[in-house]
């Protein structure tokens, strides 16, 4: 369930702001972060940062990522690196949101307990809706009721008591019709049968996936490094089992990394005979800027991630703005749209397509800033 499994290393987004030397400001400065609140409380032993990057079209909007980083700095960084992310994949979604996150530093299979979650509410509710939460690696749909007993802003809570419910079959409709809008930028049409797809991890977003490519006949090929579930998954809709070492060298027309992040590297993207990767893993790219520029010299269409997986913050948005199951589709299926105005701009001018969807989610920031300072 999104988010995942505690076993699945955390890798970066976006490029770290700076090195463990820099001060506070000075990082906060790197990439514009507009606050960035400390939670220390002894009697909980809550110890958490909350960064806003910026909240230009909106609240911020992030998980709450527990984990036991080796230093302050190393929390730091990632909250840093998670916040803007939010930041860029709601601008480019069109969402009216802002981009936030928050890292608590502790294990939570150790760590996390009532108190502690419902104190880290009450700093939330200080910020008096400046920041909204939700799920991220370490904590689930449980953990946000806790933290909504204290603070109403609070999202991904369950559908029992009025939540958005599980957002990963929006999550995957999302990647699917990402990987339409792909095929259409370069083939003209986006017919997916008689199509290959080698789709990397069959957990929550996996499954929905194969289930929908499936469904349109296409070819699929499944990975997981759980033999149990990849063999109920490949035998359920009927793809074929690949061991996981050997996802890369598979000669298909589309891989769909639905696993961990940074899986596209250096050495990897020599491996890929793919033309298209688009999947739901955040992270994908090792490194943004230049795995990014990398693909688009071999000639490989690269879905960013953070344009393609938005489905499941739609899907939070849509608990917020008070959308139906209908509603929250529509919005999922223009990813279909935003992708293919990535691959047009990346095409146009010869840059990577991270480079362009950054431009794109930039732009909409700054458009909205200046009917900002009017009335
Ligand atoms: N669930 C959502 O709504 C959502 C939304 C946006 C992005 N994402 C991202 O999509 C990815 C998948 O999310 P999920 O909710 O399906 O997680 P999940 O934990 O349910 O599934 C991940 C699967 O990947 C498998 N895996 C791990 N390492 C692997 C490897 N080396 N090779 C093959 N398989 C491997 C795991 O065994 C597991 O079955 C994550 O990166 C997540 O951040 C999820």
């Amino acid at each position: 369930m999104y988010p995942f499994k505690q076993s699945i290393p955390i890798l970066p987004t976006m490029p770290a702001p700076t090195s463990n030397n820099t001060s506070v400001f000075s990082q906060l400065s790197v990439f514009g972060h507009q606050k960035v609140v400390y939670c220390n409380d002894e009697a909980t032993g809550l110890k958490a940062i909350i960064a806003i990057h910026d909240t230009t079209l909106g609240p911020a909007l992030g998980g709450t990522r527990m984990w036991p980083y080796k230093s302050e700095n190393d929390a730091l960084q990632d909250v840093l690196r998670l916040s803007r992310s939010m930041t860029y994949k709601a601008a480019i979604t069109g969402l009216n949101l802002g981009g936030g996150s928050t890292v608590i530093i502790g294990d939570s299979r150790k760590d996390k307990n009532e108190a502690l979650l419902r104190m880290y509410g009450k700093f939330i509710k200080n910020l008096n809706g400046e920041y909204i939460t939700a799920e991220d690696v370490g904590t689930n749909t449980r953990d946000m009721e806790y933290i909504r007993m204290e603070t109403q802003y609070v999202t991904g809570v369950p559908e029992s008591i009025g939540g958005s419910g599980d957002p990963t079959p929006v999550a995957a409709r999302g990647v699917y019709m990402g990987i339409k809008g792909c095929l259409k930028e370069l083939y003209g049409n986006d017919n997916l049968a008689g199509k290959s797809v080698a789709v990397q991890g069959t957990g929550h977003v996996g499954e929905n996936l194969v289930k929908l490519l499936r469904e349109e006949n296409a070819k699929v090929y499944v990975s997981d490094i759980d033999e149990d579930r990849l063999r109920q998954v490949a035998k359920k809709y009927g793809a074929e089992a690949v061991e996981h070492n050997s996802i890369f060298d598979l000669d298909v027309d589309i891989y769909a990394p639905c696993a961990l992040g940074a899986t596209i590297n250096s050495k990897t993207i020599n491996q890929l005979k793919c033309a298209i990767i688009a999947g739901s893993a955040n992270s994908q790219l090792e490194d943004e800027q230049l795995h990014g520029k990398m693909l688009l010299e071999k000639g490989i269409l690269y879905a960013p991630d953070y344009v393609i997986n938005a489905g499941g913050l739609i899907n939070l948005y849509s608990e917020i703005a008070g959308f139906n199951k209908k509603r929250t589709m529509q919005l999922t299926e223009n990813i279909y749209d935003a992708i293919r105005n990535v691959l047009k701009l990346s095409k146009t001018e010869n840059i990577s397509t991270v480079v362009a969807a950054n431009k794109i989610a930039e732009k909409r920031i700054a458009d909205i800033k200046k009917i900002k300072t009017s009335f």
